[in-house]
């Protein structure tokens, strides 16, 4: 079997263990649910594994995920790339000092936090989520990171919802990469 044709075969894996809600949370939403996916140990491996292949000799020292559903594969992705993880968190949760920043969602507007000795200056950070819809959240984490002195050397993403341009929101010239488009 060919690279094209086993990239086609993850494509369909994926596709199948990713549920679409209509009308969640709210009207007009079409909520795509990675549960399916977590659920199935085989597409749990698959998945974190497919994610960290692009970025294996990119020296990345920090996968930053973004809470709460770029917790649940981020961790997996930082453990693969033998780099730290680092929680960006929503207001309030994070017990130390914080830097915040505050952007649009799909739905609604939220703030996001870091702590300030998240790393040191120079780090080269991944920045992975679940989904990318408007591109407000990673363009949030990507302001928190660099003010803290970070560098933003790729994104990753399972899903990117493509007709919302969310991509358009992130650093130029960055390697973005995304497992499925919708
Ligand atoms: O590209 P954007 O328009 O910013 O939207 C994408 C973000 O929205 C969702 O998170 P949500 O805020 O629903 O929180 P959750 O992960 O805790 O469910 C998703 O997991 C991304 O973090
Ligand atoms: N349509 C969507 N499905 C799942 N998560 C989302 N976050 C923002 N938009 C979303």
């Amino acid at each position: 079997m060919g690279m094209d044709q086993v990239k086609q075969q993850i494509i369909a894996l994926l596709k199948e263990n990713i549920r679409n809600i209509p009308d969640f949370p709210q009207p007009g939403i079409q909520f795509k649910d990675i549960t399916p996916l977590l659920q199935n140990p085989d597409t749990l491996e698959l998945t974190s594994r497919v994610l960290a292949r692009p970025f294996r000799k990119k020296n990345i020292d920090y996968v930053v995920g973004l809470e709460s559903r770029g917790f649940l594969f981020g961790t997996n992705l930082a453990q693969d790339l033998h780099a730290g993880f680092i929680p960006i968190r929503k207001p309030g949760k994070l017990p130390a000092e914080t830097l915040s920043a505050t952007y649009a969602l799909e739905y609604g507007n939220d703030t996001v936090e870091i702590h300030k000795d998240a790393f040191s200056e120079g780090a080269r950070v991944l920045v992975h989520d679940d989904l990318i819809a408007t591109g407000g959240s990673a363009a949030a984490a990507t302001e928190l990171v660099e003010e803290l002195g970070g560098k933003v050397v790729g994104y990753s993403f399972i899903i990117a919802l493509e007709t919302l341009r969310g991509t358009d929101l992130l650093a130029p010239g960055v390697p973005v990469k995304v497992l499925l488009s919708l």
